[in-house]
C-alpha cells in the first residue's frame, strides 16, 4: 500500500496550500479547474507508486488553487477498473485526499440515462448506487486509521449538503434530479436486455466508476456529494449507438450549467460550515 501520509505532506509542502475539498471530474468534465486562482498541476506521472490515467477527456493531473473562494485540489481525470488497475488503486486518491485533511469530496461523472424522464445533458444527483461491478474497495486488510471493517452504507452522500444544493437550485427556479446510480466494470457498453435489468433493479443512471470511490469515502468518513452529467440516454431507449466521443461532447456541451451547479455547491458548503 502507498503511504499517503507522506506523498499527501509533500504535495501540501511543496505547492504552500491545504485544500478544503476535493473534486473528481469525470469524462470531459475536466473543464471546471479553468476556474481554479493561483493554479498548480501535479501530473500522477510525478507521484512515485501513483496509477497513470489511460482513458480520453482524462488529463491525469490535480490541479491545486483556489475555487469559489475555497483551496481546492480537482482530479483532472480518475481511475477505472477497466484500465487494469487494481481496485485498490482506483480509490487511491481518496485516502490521499483524506491524508491531506480534506473532508469534503464533490464527485463528478458522465452517465447513461436509464430513468426515461431524464434526458441527454441533464444534472442529475447520486442518492444512493448499486455495486454492480461485485468488487469492493475495501477487501483485503481494513486500514483501522481510515474506518472501520465493516462501514455502515444507509447513506454514501451527505444528505444535508444534497438538501442545501436542492434547495439553493429549487431558489433558482431549477429542479434537481435525483437518482441511483449503477456501476458497471465496462470499458464495453450495456445492452439494450442489461439496461432493462438494470431498470428492473431500480436503476435511474449507468457508469462506470464512482460507486468504488463512495465506498472508500464512505470508509473515511468524507463528506460526500455526486453529480452525475447524464451525456446519453442509455443503451436501446434510444436508435443511436453509443460513443465516448460523443460522452465528451455532451459533458462539454453543458459546461455552462455544469459550472454554475458546482459553483452553487460550493456556496451552500461555505454556508454549512460557517453555521
Ligand atoms: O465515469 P466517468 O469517468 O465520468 O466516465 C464515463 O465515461 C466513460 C464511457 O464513456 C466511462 O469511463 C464512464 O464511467
Ligand atoms: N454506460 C456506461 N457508462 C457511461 C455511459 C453509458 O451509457 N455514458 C457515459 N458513461
Amino acid at each position: 500500500m502507498l503511504n499517503y501520509f507522506q506523498i499527501a505532506s509533500s504535495m501540501i509542502r511543496d505547492i504552500g496550500m491545504k485544500p478544503k475539498i476535493a473534486l473528481i471530474l469525470g469524462s470531459g468534465l475536466g473543464y471546471l479547474t479553468c476556474e481554479f486562482q493561483n493554479s498548480t498541476a501535479v501530473y500522477y506521472s510525478q507521484i512515485p507508486g501513483f496509477p497513470a490515467s489511460t482513458v480520453q477527456g482524462h488529463s491525469g493531473r490535480f490541479i491545486f488553487g483556489n475555487f469559489h473562494g475555497i483551496p481546492s485540489v480537482a482530479m483532472e481525470g480518475r481511475f477505472h477498473f477497466y484500465e487494469g488497475h487494481e481496485i485498490r488503486d482506483v480509490v487511491s486518491p481518496i485516502y490521499l485526499f483524506k491524508e491531506m485533511g480534506i473532508e469534503r469530496l464533490l464527485i463528478t461523472n458522465a452517465s447513461g440515462g436509464i430513468n426515461k424522464t431524464y434526458s441527454p445533458g441533464e444534472i442529475v444527483a447520486i442518492r444512493d448506487i448499486i455495486n454492480l461491478g461485485f468488487r469492493n474497495p475495501l477487501r483485503g486488510p481494513n486500514e483501522e486509521k481510515f474506518g472501520v471493517r465493516f462501514p455502515d452504507m444507509s447513506s454514501v452522500v451527505d444528505l444535508e449538503w444534497l438538501a442545501r444544493l436542492r434547495e439553493r437550485l429549487c431558489r433558482d427556479g431549477h429542479e434537481l434530479k435525483e437518482g441511483t446510480y449503477i456501476w458497471t466494470l465496462g470499458p464495453s457498453y450495456e445492452s439494450p436486455s442489461e439496461i432493462k435489468s438494470f431498470e428492473f433493479l431500480g436503476a435511474d443512471m449507468v457508469g462506470m466508476s464512482t460507486v468504488p470511490e463512495l465506498i472508500a469515502a464512505n470508509h473515511c468518513r468524507m463528506k460526500t456529494l455526486a453529480l452525475s452529467c447524464v451525456t446519453n440516454m442509455a443503451s436501446g431507449i434510444l436508435k443511436e449507438k453509443l460513443s465516448h466521443d460523443d460522452v465528451v461532447r455532451t459533458a462539454n456541451r453543458i459546461r455552462h450549467r455544469f459550472s454554475d451547479i458546482v459553483g452553487k455547491a460550493l456556496e451552500v458548503l461555505k454556508e454549512i460550515d460557517d453555521e
